[in-house]
């Protein structure tokens, strides 16, 4: 066989890039180990001159030069440590697999006479000892885009000199473990792509791996991407979404490298069981970590202790459990006007509005009196030329506020119920008074006899005292009444009419006390938070992060237009990379993510991209084809080419109780587990339901599952009970959907929710109904699945109630 011949002189290779691997390491150690010494050396004749030295005065000078310039060789020693030992770490990653890739290509002006360049694709690159021969490229480098862009014949990429076009000749991938060639595939003599099968077929894995040697051309496009200000990824469940992010975030830390670091890149992801998923990737790529965190951590840093902030999930527990509680459609319909572009228009009317009038303000109070009237600040605000933006207005406000301070401070020191507060200083406190008074003052013990003098700088300590507070609230613009601001759009009516185009929402009056009640108890509902945050810094400035250079959105399409439009003002430095799945759109807020309009209205058309991955990896064919027919527009969704059986259906008799649910996932789980899934997911419709859920299944035997929470930190390995809405993002051997009944998936707002949950499986999904089949299955083609438990004179499908 001519690959077996192949696969000989291929493995001679790996051999000799592996002696030379090794031959480097063993060289380059040594030097990591001295360097180590030699910073810890360092350090302690740093410290040792610290301690010893700067006791006497006269040697500080000359400590303080060599103080200067240990510390320069020390973080000039600690700098090549790094280095080096990065390097090293690098190679020790190389050594069981060199690469994954080997492509043969000819330029186009040499190929005249010229044979082709062997280009080998790794996880970094490794240059041999003449320092130019690259025995390994990176799989970042700009030749390697040829691998993921083209199949042999003309191909070209980009450099920063320019385009290179040339013929592929060979496109061949390894696999190769422990330094031994497993499989060797040519893509020009076989069907599909093989490597891709192999690693797909794997099991699941509690944390995310990256897809370096395997990424396809349409990721590739979103990894490299390095044009626009906003790159907006629409993809199938499944796609690649988050792999791409991934990657992205390790091809531009290496195509940057100079100017970029991992923690001027942040990642906004959906909960922090999704934040410990990927966290194994970036390293796995030889790089750091980056930022990561949740969209309602940075609301909560913002907001809280002032409020209550309520967090997403149970804004979404609320929007799935209370269909019946009075006031609900009320609250769906707050929801959906404070998260859309309507809203946002409105508080930027308002800014103007509050530039004219209705400014609102807390008095500063000391001792139970105003000592600057809300009144008061109202006219001096509106004094200032209307020329002035508002958040300027309001640190003119504070400057005035601090010079009336020291006025009104002056005066206080001179009221009896100072004199008093002195006689009623005890000893302790007065000694520490005075103490701190000498040394503030910088007087020797001896100077401070006069009494007089003495008692006129207690009096004034003890008022300083009691101003520090003043003064805080002064230097926080905790003068600016923003609650009140807030409040106001939602009393009366007038207000909200005038700036929403002579219009009200939907069931404004109970949106309207909804928002009011919570607030009188210090709470803020989710859809609240990020309205609420936005007019404060509308008024009093944005806060900005100027260090952040990326900002990367998973699952974007449950960002609101607030919560971009806060991201951009937050990062003004920050190119972003939105990527989400409109079709797993859970929340009921309106999504800027469909939103053409204003998403281009963000950065603008020209500097907003907008890529889209159809390909599904994730799930089998049989569970893509199943699957994509639960959502519009599926068709468009293609399945990676990996078979699999139909998703299995199990019709329980009508009437079944939820012991007998429980007793049949716990069973489920138990073969399937059996079957060598490790891991296996019973997906609930809520957290209320999958605590129930949890109990009923140990009861019925299976003890060793566990139950995610939203405070799961991490997913657990083996089986679990999850709400769907937290299995976003993750992804299990095997699903078994609890209860895919109208009971639970019945409303037309419900579907996504059950289409994300069955897009979480692998290899194998199960749905489990109690008495009649969801309508969003029962309308599916019964081809596309496997049906158990029929009763005979209730076919599926014709026993479905209408969908609403
Ligand atoms: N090119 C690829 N090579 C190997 N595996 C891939 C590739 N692309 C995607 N996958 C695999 O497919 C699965 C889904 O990928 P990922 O989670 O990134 O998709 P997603 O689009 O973010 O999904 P969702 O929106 O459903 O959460 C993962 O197991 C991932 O490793």
């Amino acid at each position: 066989m001519i690959l077996d011949r192949e696969q000989e002189i291929e493995q001679i290779r790996v051999n000799e890039v592996r002696e030379k691997l090794q031959t480097r390491i063993a060289h380059m150690s040594p030097d990591v180990q001295d360097l180590r010494e030699q910073v810890v050396e360092i350090r302690k004749d740093l410290w040792d001159e610290v301690t010893v030295n700067m006791s006497h005065t006269d040697d500080v000078n000359e400590t303080m030069a060599s103080l200067k310039q240990q510390s320069e060789l020390l973080s000039e020693r600690e700098r090549s440590h790094r280095h080096t030992f990065l390097m090293l770490q690098k190679m020790n990653r190389l050594l069981p697999a060199p690469y994954f890739a080997r492509i043969d290509f000819v330029e186009a002006e040499t190929e005249e006479g010229h044979t082709s360049e062997q280009i080998y694709i790794g996880m970094s690159s490794f240059i041999d000892t003449d320092g130019e021969t690259f025995l390994v490229y990176d799989w970042r480098t700009p030749i390697a885009s040829l691998y993921y862009d083209y199949a042999p014949g003309p191909a070209a990429y980009d450099t920063p000199g320019g385009t290179v076009t040339g013929t592929m000749q060979l496109k061949r991938q390894f696999i190769i473990r422990e330094g031994r060639i497993r499989y060797l595939f040519d893509t020009a003599l076989t069907i599909g792509d093989e490597v891709l099968q192999q690693v797909l077929g794997m099991g699941a894995d509690p944390q995310m791996k990256s897809i370096v040697a395997t990424i396809q051309k349409e990721q590739n496009a979103v990894i490299r991407n390095d044009r626009s200000r906003l790159l907006i990824v629409e993809g199938a469940a499944g796609s690649g979404k988050t792999s791409a992010v991934m990657q992205r975030v390790a091809y531009l830390l290496y195509k940057h490298r100079t100017t970029l670091r991992a923690d001027q890149m942040v990642l906004f992801s959906p909960n922090p069981l999704f934040n410990s998923y990927v966290s194994a990737v970036l390293p796995e790529l030889g790089e750091e970590n980056i930022r990561q965190t949740t969209f309602q951590d940075y609301l909560g840093s913002r907001l809280e202790p002032e409020f209550q902030v309520e967090d997403p999930y149970d804004q979404m527990e609320y929007e799935l459990t209370a269909t019946h509680q009075p006031g609900y459609n009320a609250r769906l319909a707050g929801i959906r006007f404070k998260s859309s572009a309507l809203f946002l228009q409105v508080l930027s009317r308002y800014k103007e509005h509050l530039e004219r009038t209705g400014m609102r303000f807390r008095a500063l109070k000391f001792r139970g009196h105003a000592v600057v009237s809300a009144e008061e600040m109202n006219a001096k605000f509106y004094s200032y030329p209307s020329s002035v933006r508002l958040a300027n207005r309001v640190e003119l406000m504070q400057e005035w506020l601090m010079e009336r301070l020291a006025v009104l401070a002056d005066e206080e020191v001179r009221k009896d119920w100072v004199q008093e507060e002195l006689n009623y200083l005890d000893n302790e406190k007065y000694h520490k008074a005075y103490m701190r008074l000498r040394k503030r003052k910088g007087l020797g013990n001896s100077d401070l006899h006069e009494a007089d003098e003495e008692e006129a700088l207690l009096r004034r300590m003890v008022v300083d005292e009691h101003y520090k507070k003043l003064r805080a609230r002064v230097r926080r613009q905790r003068f600016v009444h923003i609650p009140a601001l807030y409040r106001q759009l939602f009393v009366g009516g007038t207000l909200l009419t005038e700036l929403n185009d002579g219009e009200l929402p939907e069931q404004w009056e109970e949106i309207g006390q909804y928002t009011l009640q919570n607030m009188d108890v210090s709470l803020l509902s989710y859809e609240d938070a990020a309205p609420y945050l936005y007019l404060s810094e509308l008024v009093q400035g944005f806060r900005m992060n100027n260090t952040v250079r990326h900002v990367l959105i998973d699952e974007a399409q449950d960002y609101s237009v607030f919560q971009f439009e806060f991201l951009k003002r937050l990062f003004p430095r920050a190119r972003m990379t939105a990527v989400g799945d409109f079709n797993q759109a859970i929340f009921t807020h309106e999504a800027a993510f469909r939103d053409e309009e204003a998403v281009a209205n963000l950065y603008g058309e020209a500097d907003t991209e907008r890529l889209h991955l159809t390909r599904s990896y994730r799930s089998t064919r049989e569970i893509v084809e199943f699957t994509r027919a639960l959502v519009p527009g599926g068709e468009r969704i293609e399945p990676f080419n990996r078979g699999g059986d139909k998703p299995r259906v199990t019709l329980a008799a009508a009437g079944a109780d939820a012991a007998a649910g429980a007793r049949h996932a716990a069973a489920r789980i138990h073969a399937l587990r059996g079957e060598g899934f490790a891991s296996v997911a019973v997906i609930c419709k809520t957290a209320a339901e999958s605590l129930a859920a949890h109990a009923a299944i140990a009861q019925a035997g299976a003890t060793e599952v566990a139950l995610v929470t939203k405070r799961t930190q991490a997913l657990p390995p083996g089986a679990v009970v999850i709400p769907a809405y937290l299995a976003k993002g993750v992804e299990f051997d095997a699903v078994v959907i609890y209860d895919a009944s109208p009971a639970a998936y019945r409303r037309e707002s419900e579907r996504k929710l059950f289409y994300t949950a069955c897009t979480r499986a692998m290899h194998v999904l199960e749905l489990y109904a109690p008495g009649e089949l969801s309508p969003f299955v029962a309308a599916l083609d019964p081809g596309l699945y496997a049906l158990n438990g029929v009763q005979e004179e209730q076919p599926a499908g014709h026993r479905v109630r209408e969908g609403e």
